[in-house]
């Protein structure tokens, strides 16, 4: 997968949390070929930090992250967010290209937030054009139960800045049902959802038993909170539902649907992309030195492909 990196450096999980602190020459070693890489840090622009992972990873006793195999994690730091936003264009692309010859569809789940506007460059030259977008088909990972005209809803959010300028088919583009209340949006989706796994449209993980999709676009509040699942939050522990809800959010709007864990950490791939200083604690939390004894969300995130965070520079920087 192309990016903007002039370095490409692979560390392994443990290595992760010294080396990005490094800002000298530094070697490890690549636990796939078992050859030892040498090579100079460049900055933040573009620098690609590879952690690969051969075994069952995230053991996170009592929660439902400890279900997902996890094979790769990436962590990838850009000078600008402008720079993180080419990148990004061109691994959803990459992907889009991936899934669409194997699977003859590619299902794609967005956040709300500020993730939209790092799709911009989606739906400009060359991607407008060589997309495939008949074949993709568009999920929320979470959503205020608000009509979907509401300035809250995650669904506007999205159609206002990106499925409005792109040709993806209406039937392909599922929204929650907001005439319902939270609890009955979750259901629906979640039945939504098997009616998708029972047509092949959706894939199904055969590692979990949940449905297995091709890429999710996560986003993370200041908070470390993924989704609508939050710090402490019961609804973090979830391991049967696939959809759920909640009514307190600490964030409003209070009442949402949410995606589960087992879900989130199914997916083939994960990105989450994180920008601004106002973040970088929570990003300290689960790639630096922290001593925090607390599990926030964004720690418990897995893929069963592989796992990259987006980062600008300020959201690293306390890395
Ligand atoms: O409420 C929400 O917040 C998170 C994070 O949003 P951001 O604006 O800080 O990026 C978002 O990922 C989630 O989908 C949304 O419902």
């Amino acid at each position: 997968m192309a990016s903007t990196s002039s370095a490409s450096l692979t560390f392994t999980t443990a290595s992760l949390r010294s080396s990005v602190r490094r800002t000298t020459p530094f070697h490890c070693t690549s636990q796939r070929s078992g050859s030892s890489i040498g090579f100079n840090r460049l900055g933040f622009r573009g620098v690609r930090f590879h952690c690969l992972k051969t075994t069952t990873a995230y053991s996170m006793a009592g929660t439902a992250a400890a279900v997902a195999t996890e094979k790769k994690k990436r962590v990838e730091v850009f000078d600008t967010e402008e720079d993180l936003a080419a990148s990004l264009a061109k691994y959803t692309a990459d992907l889009s290209d991936k899934f669409g010859k194997e699977r003859g569809s590619f299902t794609v789940v967005l956040s709300g937030g500020s993730l939209i506007k790092s799709l911009r460059k989606l739906v400009e030259p060359p991607y407008i054009d060589s997309i495939e977008w008949g074949k993709w088909h568009v999920f929320w990972v979470d959503e205020r139960v608000v009509p979907k005209d509401h300035v809250d809803s995650n669904y506007k959010l999205a159609y206002d800045g990106f499925l409005s300028k792109v040709p993806i088919l209406p039937g392909h583009v599922y929204a929650i049902n907001d005439s319902l209340s939270a609890e009955g949006a979750a259901e629906d989706y979640e039945t939504c959802l098997k009616h998708l796994v029972q047509s092949n449209i959706l894939a199904t993980s055969s590692a979990t038993g949940f449905p297995k999709f091709d890429l999710m676009l996560l986003g993370m509040g200041p908070d470390g909170h993924v989704a609508s699942l939050f710090p402490g939050h019961p609804l973090c522990k979830e391991n049967e539902k696939w959809v759920t809800f909640i009514k307190d959010s600490p964030k409003p709007p209070p009442e949402r649907i949410t995606f589960t864990f087992p879900v989130i950490n199914s997916a083939a791939y994960n990105a989450l992309v994180i920008c601004g200083a106002g973040k970088a604690g929570p990003v300290q939390a689960a790639l630096g030195n922290s001593q925090n004894s607390n599990v926030l969300p964004v720690q418990m995130v897995s893929a069963e492909e592989e796992f990259t965070w987006f980062l600008d520079k300020e959201a690293a920087s306390k890395l």
